[in-house]
C-alpha cells in the first residue's frame, strides 16, 4: 500500500489521480473478492464423480480403451456406479450409465450440457464445421434444428409417407431373390428415402446416386478420423503444411473431405433451387424450406445433413429387427400373423395400420434395446461448471452416455439377456423407459430426424416381416442369440449375418406385383 501512496503523491491532484486511486482500490477489491469466492465456494471443495484411480500427470490414459468402449465403460459401471469421471490429458470425461441420470444432466439442463467438443483434424481440417450434428448451440444451430422440425417433425412426418412406401416396396422386390447379409440393400433403401425427403423425387438419378455415394465415403474418413488421434488436434497450425509433404497423409484426407462435404452441401441444393423455381420440384423438405425460409446457408445445410446422420442410423434399426427375425422365428410369426389379421392378408402393410399392430410395434421397440446397435450416446460439453448429485462436473467436461447399459440394466429390465417384447404389452411397461427415447438423446440436442427414422424403419421392418420369412443360407441352421457378435462400430451390426428372403406364402409376390411399381 505505502508504495502505491509513494507513486500517488508524486501525481498532481489532477483527474488521472483521481482515476489511479479508484482503478487501485477496485483491483485490491477485486482480487479480495475473488479470493474470499474461492475460499467458500461450495463447488471447489466437492469431488469429480467417483471413477478409475489417477495417475501422476496422465490420468487414466492407460486404463482408457482405444476400442470396444461400450465394454469398458460396463466394467467401469460395475465398479462406480451411476456416474463415472475419468481424466486424460487435456480431457475430462464423465460416462453416465442411468437413464435418469442423463436425463437430469442433460435433458433438464440444456442450456449448459449441449456443447460439442469434435476434435479439429474432423471438424475443421476435414470441413466439417457446418454440420448440425457437430456444431455449437448458437443460432446456426436452433435455425437448422427449427428448419428440421417444421419438415421432418412430429406434424410433417407424415407427408413423406408415400415416399418411404414406395422405396420400401422396391426393397422388398430386390429381397425376392436375394441371399446373403442385407445391410447395402437396406441402407440404400434408406438412403434413397432420405435423398428424396430432403430434395424431392425430381433429382436427376445421377445425382442421387452421386449424392449417396459422396456421402458413404465422408461417413467412413469421419468415423477412421474420429477413431484417431491426430497431431494436427493439438497443433493446429500443421493444417497450413502442403497436401503433397511427405507424412502429410492427415492433410489429403482433409482435403478430400472438404471436397466431398461441399459437394453434398452446393450441388443437391442447386439443383434443389433450379427445380423450386421452374415449379417442378414437388413435394419434398427443400419445398417447405425454400417457401418458407428462402435459399439460404441454413437452409442449405439443414438438408445437407440428412443423409450422414439418417442413413446408416436407421438402417442399423432395421438391421436389427431383421437379426430378431432370423434369431427367433416364433416371434417372426407372430407378427406376420398380427400383420395378416390387420391387412386381411390383401395388401401390403401401410403406415396407418401401425396402431393395429401392437406386437410388431413391441418387437420393434426390443430390437431397440436388445444387444442395442447404438451401444454409446453422442458426448455433450457442459460450458459451466455443473453441480450434481455432489459431484463437481468442470466446465469443458465430454458428457458420454452408455446408452447400452441404460438397456441392458438388470435392475431396470429384470431379464435384459432375453428378447422378450411381450415386457412392452403388459402393465411391467409403465415402469421401463421407451428403448426409442433412450436412444435418440437428450436436450436440445436430441435426435431431429427420429419421426423419420421411426416412420421409415418400423414401415420397411413390418412389411419386411409380413412377406417373407427370413431364414439361413440352405443348409446352414439359425444362428444361436447367445452366441451371435456384433461389430465394435458406433452402429453395431450382427457379424456375419447371413440370411434368405423366403416369401411366407404364394400371396407374396402378388401383392408385389399390385403394389405396381414398374415404371
Ligand atoms: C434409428 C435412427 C437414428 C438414431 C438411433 C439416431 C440417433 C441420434 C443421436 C443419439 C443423436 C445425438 C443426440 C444427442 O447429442 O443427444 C442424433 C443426432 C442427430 N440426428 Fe439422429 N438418429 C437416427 C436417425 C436420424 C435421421 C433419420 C435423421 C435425419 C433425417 C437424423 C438427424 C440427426 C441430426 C441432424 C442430429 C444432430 C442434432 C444436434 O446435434 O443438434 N437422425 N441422432
Amino acid at each position: 500500500m505505502e508504495r502505491v501512496g509513494h507513486v500517488f503523491d508524486r501525481l498532481a491532484d489532477s483527474p488521472l489521480k483521481v482515476a489511479g486511486v479508484t482503478v487501485s482500490i477496485a483491483m485490491i477489491g477485486y482480487v479480495l473478492v475473488q479470493g474470499l469466492r474461492k475460499m467458500t465456494d461450495r463447488s471447489n471443495r466437492l469431488p469429480p464423480p467417483p471413477g478409475p484411480p489417477r495417475h501422476f500427470l496422465i490420468g487414466n490414459l492407460l486404463q482408457f480403451p482405444k476400442d470396444h468402449f461400450y465394454k469398458r465403460f460396463c466394467e467401469w459401471q460395475r465398479e462406480y456406479g451411476d456416474i463415472v469421471s475419468v481424466e486424460i490429458p487435456g480431457i475430462n470425461m464423465v460416462i453416465l450409465n442411468s437413464y435418469e441420470t442423463a436425463q437430469e444432466l442433460l435433458g433438464k439442463r440444456p442450456n449448459s450440457t449441449a456443447g460439442r467438443k469434435i476434435p479439429y483434424m474432423a471438424l475443421e481440417v476435414m470441413g466439417n464445421q457446418w454440420s448440425a450434428a457437430f456444431i455449437q448451440p448458437g443460432p446456426h444451430h436452433s435455425n437448422q434444428r427449427k428448419m428440421l422440425r417444421r419438415g421432418i417433425g412430429p406434424q410433417r412426418v407424415g407427408s413423406h409417407t408415400p415416399i418411404i412406401e414406395k422405396n420400401a416396396t422396391r426393397l422388398m422386390m430386390a429381397l425376392q431373390s436375394f441371399e446373403g447379409d442385407p445391410h447395402k440393400l437396406v441402407l440404400h433403401t434408406v438412403g434413397k428415402v432420405v435423398i428424396e425427403v430432403a430434395y424431392g423425387t425430381k433429382l436427376p438419378g445421377s445425382m442421387s446416386e452421386e449424392l449417396s455415394s459422396w456421402n458413404l465415403e465422408i461417413m467412413d474418413l469421419v468415423n477412421a478420423a474420429l477413431s484417431n488421434f491426430w497431431l494436427v488436434d493439438i497443433f493446429h497450425f500443421l493444417r497450413f503444411i502442403p497436401s503433397w509433404m511427405p507424412g502429410a497423409e492427415f492433410k489429403r484426407i482433409g482435403d478430400r473431405s472438404t471436397w466431398l462435404s461441399k459437394q453434398i452441401r452446393y450441388a443437391p441444393f442447386k439443383t434443389a433451387k433450379a427445380l423450386h423455381k421452374s415449379g417442378e420440384i414437388g413435394h419434398s423438405l427443400a419445398t417447405d424450406l425454400l417457401d418458407e425460409f428462402g435459399p439460404n446457408d441454413d437452409v442449405m445445410d439443414a438438408l445437407a445433413v440428412l443423409y450422414g446422420a439418417g442413413s446408416d442410423t436407421t438402417s442399423a434399426a432395421v438391421m436389427a429387427f431383421i437379426n430378431a427375425l432370423l434369431l427367433f422365428p416364433e416371434i417372426s410369426k407372430k407378427v406376420y400373423e398380427e400383420i395378416i389379421r390387420a391387412t386381411d392378408g390383401t395388401r401390403l402393410p401401410c403406415n396407418s395400420d401401425r396402431a393395429n399392430l401392437p406386437y410388431t410395434e413391441a418387437v420393434w421397440k426390443e430390437a431397440f434395446r436388445w444387444n442395442t446397435f447404438i451401444p454409446v450416446g453422442v458426448p455433450h460439453v457442459n460450458s459451466q461448471d455443473e453441480i450434481f448429485n455432489g459431484y463437481l462436473i468442470k466446465a469443458g467436461t465430454l458428457i458420454g452416455q452408455n446408452t447400452g447399459f441404460m438397456l441392458s440394466d438388470p435392475k431396470v429390465w429384470g431379464d435384459p439377456e432375453n428378447f422378450r417384447p411381450e415386457r412392452f404389452l403388459t402393465d411391467e411397461a409403465n415402469s421401463l423407459p421407451n428403448p426409442l427415447v433412450v436412444v435418440f438423446g437428450y436436450g436440445i440436442r436430441v435426435c431431429p430426424g427420429m419421426y423419420l427414422a421411426d416412420r421409415t424403419g418400423f414401415h420397411i421392418s413390418a412389411t419386411i416381416a409380413a412377406l417373407y420369412d427370413v431364414v439361413p443360407l440352405e443348409g446352414k441352421s439359425r444362428p444361436k442369440p447367445e452366441l451371435v457378435e456384433y461389430t465394435d462400430t458406433f452402429f453395431r451390426l450382427p457379424v456375419g449375418l447371413q440370411c434368405r428372403f423366403v416369401p411366407r406364402d404364394s400371396r407374396t409376390s402378388d401383392l408385389l406385383k399390385a403394389a405396381g411399381l414398374d415404371e
